[in-house]
């Protein structure tokens, strides 16, 4: 069975309806998004919007789809089913335009350890096409951001786990995006380093009007005032203002309404 074939059975794939006005508004717009390798369908028929400088955390336990969508949007992998776009653009059919408003941080983390963090910086900014004198001013800009100028000479290797991600989304930044992607960006650091990551984050929406796409599989990492979308097993479940899917679930909290609505809980300790 192909991958095609694989979505054939799920009727709310047929055909796509026009663009909804709002998407052209919304900082990210996910429109009936389905995905499969060969025969495992990874997303199936998912939809929800980033409204601009907002933070919205994509809630799933391992395996949910989180990084798939990320590939998705990120242009790792074509578009099988359904329409991406940011602020506006079809990450498709207008990919250069879409993904210069767009920072990520993936998973996996991709820094040159005997490197300094400013070598990094200026690295990533090259590849950006970032003139050296313009690439010196941004890192010196994007360090003060993220709590690091005073590691600016250090070299990666000497960092913190914490550090190296804050410096992550530091490169992220770079090239001034509006819209700032961050995949399980708290994986493997303890609680201090966790709640810093998130704060900085958090300031970069509140002070700097970026619009954030948060991919976590801890409840404690959502705030009560966040936007929240629950993917489970490649399907959205819930969504909208984390009060509201509490209260659609008949919750008290986060924890028991992500039970409710998958049947399983999610973890509030430490990354795994
Ligand atoms: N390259 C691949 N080939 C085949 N199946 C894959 C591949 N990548 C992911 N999958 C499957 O797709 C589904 C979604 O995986 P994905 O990695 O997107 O989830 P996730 O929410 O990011 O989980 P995690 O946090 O563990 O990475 C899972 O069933 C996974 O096994």
């Amino acid at each position: 069975m192909t991958a095609t074939d694989a979505f054939s059975a799920d009727q709310n794939t047929q055909g796509f309806p026009p663009r909804p006005d709002a998407a052209e508004t919304s900082a990210l717009s996910i429109e009936r998004v389905s995905h499969a390798y060969g025969t495992r369908r990874a997303l199936i028929d998912i939809g929800f919007s980033v409204a601009p400088a907002s933070f919205t955390a994509l809630l799933g336990l391992n395996g949910a789809g989180k990084s798939t969508l990320f590939s998705l949007i990120t242009r790792l992998f074509g578009i099988q089913r359904g329409r991406i776009g940011i602020f506006g653009h079809d990450v498709a059919r207008a990919p250069g335009e879409a993904l210069r408003l767009l920072g990520v941080v993936f998973q996996p983390r991709t820094l040159d350890l005997d490197l300094s963090v400013t070598q990094n910086l200026l690295y990533h900014a090259a590849l950006h096409g970032i003139g050296r004198r313009d690439a010196r001013a941004r890192s010196g800009e994007v360090l003060v951001r993220i709590g690091l100028a005073d590691r600016a000479g250090s070299k990666v290797r000497d960092l913190s786990g914490g550090q190296m991600r804050r410096l992550e989304i530091a490169r992220a930044l770079l090239h001034r995006p509006r819209l700032l992607l961050l995949d399980e960006a708290t994986v493997g650091l303890d609680v201090k380093a966790r709640a810093d990551i998130l704060n900085h984050v958090r300031q970069l929406v509140a002070e700097q009007g970026i619009s954030v796409l948060w991919a976590t599989h801890l409840f404690d990492e959502i705030g009560s005032n966040d936007d929240l979308v629950v993917l489970h097993q490649g399907r959205i479940l819930a969504q909208g203002k984390v009060a509201r899917v509490i209260a659609d679930a008949g919750a008290s909290d986060i924890n028991t309404a992500f039970m409710r609505l998958t049947g399983s809980s999610a973890q509030s300790g430490s990354p795994t």
